[in-house]
């Protein structure tokens, strides 16, 4: 997979560098390339922004900086023969990140990001996009943020773990909570290990038993218990027949 940034900050992207995505890059699961959006300025202060029109408080972002830039970076792309790129654009009014949007985007070969900053875009910079490839505008919360940057980086290690051979444990994703199954829509419930005594507590009896059935059962249990605590939403959305079937294979 590809993924090309470009940003005011590149230096927000500086965590792509470590970690899970970092060893994903150096293995060659991942082409990671940041790019500094002033790269295509051309006036002596590098102007990135103008006041909007229709008035209003705050800046947007010129058309003109982020065209030239997205042109090199297809340009680029395709000529190394990258293809189906699609644009996600971080916004506070895009679509819900969710896990099930975070395996879409993981079965695309290439992610083109926008973090904007001000006010956001002008607007005819996504229009004109969309005519040449899929755009995703999606919202990483309910919450407003001062740019993309930080929503890029939930969306690339949200995505990055769900690449072949990039999570150690292949099978890991596959319990996620938001994954299909029947712990499917539920919370991750506590987990614990050694050592076995810590300030006068213990370990729950049923971990320490070898019986893989209770446990399993136990777990979720305590997943459906967290979930109606803090998610009652998501309870809805369980599948009790999911609940049935794995009861019979534990
Ligand atoms: C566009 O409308 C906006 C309205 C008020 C402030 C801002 C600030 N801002 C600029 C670019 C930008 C990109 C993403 C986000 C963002 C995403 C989520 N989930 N929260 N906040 C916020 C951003 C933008």
């Amino acid at each position: 997979m590809r993924l090309d940034v470009v940003t005011i900050f590149p230096e927000y992207l500086d965590p792509l560098n470590v970690s899970l995505v970092g060893k994903a890059r150096a293995r060659g699961q991942l082409d990671v390339r940041v790019h500094d959006l002033r790269t295509w300025t051309y006036d002596r202060h590098n102007t990135v922004d103008d006041t909007p029109y229709g008035g209003g408080p705050g800046m947007v972002m010129k058309t003109d900086p982020w065209g030239d830039a997205l042109d090199t970076v297809l340009a680029d792309g395709y000529e190394t023969g990258a293809r189906g790129p699609v644009l996600v654009v971080p916004t506070p009014s895009g679509r819900p990140f969710t896990q099930e949007l975070a395996v879409e985007l993981s079965e695309r070969p290439w992610l083109v990001f926008t973090p904007a900053r001000y006010e956001g875009i002008d607007r005819r910079v996504v229009d004109e996009y969309a005519t040449r490839m899929p755009v995703y505008e999606v919202s990483i919360g309910d919450y407003v943020l001062a740019g993309g940057e930080a929503a890029v980086l939930v969306i690339t290690e949200a995505v990055a773990r769900l690449l072949p051979g990039v999570l150690g444990n292949a099978e890991s994703h596959r319990d996620d909570s938001f994954a299909p199954g029947a712990m499917a829509n539920l919370l991750e419930g506590p987990v614990y290990t050694k050592p076995p005594h810590w300030r006068g507590r213990e370990i729950p009896e049923v971990l320490l038993s070898g019986h893989h059935g209770k446990i399993a059962r136990w777990r979720r249990d305590e997943a459906l218990r967290r979930t109606t605590a803090n998610r009652p939403d998501l309870i809805e959305r369980c599948d009790p027949a999911a609940f049935d079937r794995k009861d019979r294979e534990m």
